[in-house]
């Protein structure tokens, strides 16, 4: 059994926080409000954010991260991605060397370009950072419906001990070194989705949908490669993985604020309607400094971005999309031409 604190109750934090109590490790849930740590203690249930979903009895609860950080074997960091820094930074001084940190958020932060565990190395040097990612939506993860990740970290061995913590017949853990690969594709996959959420709002077919899922994840692993990230994790579960899902899902918070900004709603109305975390918002922009520092083309995403940000309409970037040069659809030594 692990001692266990998983800092942010939104609804990835809470259900992890469910899937780890299962199995059998002794958690503790923070959430920065007072009030939600209460309702979640008395009504072991995370009405708002996770409804129907019960939280085992040995699950305890806090807002006080005196109570949440002193003597844990690991620090589950689940606050939306613009969050992490702070929060790093806030608890950084008194955690001890060596301190094991799991960052299970998406994003990449636009000031910096940093993935979210560069970000918490930079706050928490001593710390063990790693990161598990995969096509995970807090709802089905809930109820208990079989689920694959992945878990990136720097040593063979850590990897090895969170696999162990997380792992469990509905929850199955596989491990990587490539920390790299799993954060891009995770931040960068959401961008994408909005693009997928997008098309169904303009009422476009499965054709469309599944053009976006291929040429997306093209783009995203064009970037992942040029930065230094293993080819393969963009074909794995943290990548086409979360990208099918999140481009197909109705849980997805990315595929339903793009469907609103498809229906014609702004970026602002979309994010409000949507109510929690849509993280491709601000890995969109991320993602347009990291294109032009690698020197590498992400037309899709490019789009997204005009959409978002600069008001151009759903269906004129598609159209800009649709008559791009004509392209080789991938690198062949037959033609020796190199490909967009
Ligand atoms: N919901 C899901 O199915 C999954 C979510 N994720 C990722 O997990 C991260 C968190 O997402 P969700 O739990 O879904 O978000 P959510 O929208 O359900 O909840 C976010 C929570 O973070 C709290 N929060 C906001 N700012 C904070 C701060 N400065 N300090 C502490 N807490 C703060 C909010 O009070 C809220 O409870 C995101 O990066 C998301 O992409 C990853 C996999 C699955
Ligand atoms: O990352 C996720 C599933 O793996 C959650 O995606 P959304 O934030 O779009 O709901």
């Amino acid at each position: 059994m692990a001692k266990i604190s998983v800092l942010g109750a939104g609804s990835w934090g809470t259900a992890l926080s469910v899937l780890l109590c299962d199995n059998g490790h002794e958690v503790i849930l923070w959430s920065r409000r007072k009030e939600e740590a209460d309702e979640l203690r008395e009504k072991r249930e995370h009405v708002s954010k996770l409804p129907g979903v019960r939280l085992p009895d040995g699950m305890m609860f806090t807002s006080d991260l005196d109570e949440a950080l002193p003597d844990r074997d690991l620090l589950v960091m689940a606050v939306p991605s613009i969050a992490a820094r702070g929060l790093a930074r806030r608890i950084g001084p008194g955690l001890p060397k060596g301190q094991l940190i799991v960052n299970v958020a998406k994003g990449i932060e636009e000031e910096t370009l940093l993935t979210l565990s560069e970000q918490i190395e930079e706050e928490i040097p001593q710390a063990d950072v790693a990161v598990l990612s995969g096509p995970s939506h807090a709802e089905e993860v809930g109820r208990k419906l079989p689920t694959t990740c992945v878990i990136g970290a720097h040593h063979k061995e850590t990897a090895e001990i969170l696999q162990n913590i997380f792992m469990s017949p509905v929850f199955r853990v596989y491990i990587s070194p490539d920390i790299l690969g799993i954060e891009l594709g995770a931040a960068l996959k959401n961008v994408i989705a909005l693009a997928a959420g997008t098309a169904d709002g303009l009422g476009y077919g499965d054709n469309t949908k599944a053009a976006l899922i291929t040429r997306g994840i093209t783009e995203i692993s064009r970037l992942g490669i040029a930065m230094g990230a293993k080819a393969d994790t963009f074909y794995g579960l943290s990548g086409i993985g979360d990208l099918i899902v999140t481009c197909a899902s109705v849980h997805s918070r990315n595929r339903k604020a793009g469907y609103l900004i498809g229906q014609g709603k702004t970026t602002e109305q979309a994010m409000e309607e949507v109510k929690m975390v849509v993280e491709g918002v601000y890995s969109a922009k991320a993602a347009i400094g990291l294109a032009e520092k690698y020197q590498v083309e992400l037309p899709i995403i490019s789009q997204v971005n005009k959409v978002l940000f600069q008001g151009k309409s759903p269906g004129e970037a598609v159209q800009e999309l649709m008559l791009r040069d004509k392209k080789i659809e991938s690198w062949d030594s037959r033609w020796e031409e190199k490909v967009n």
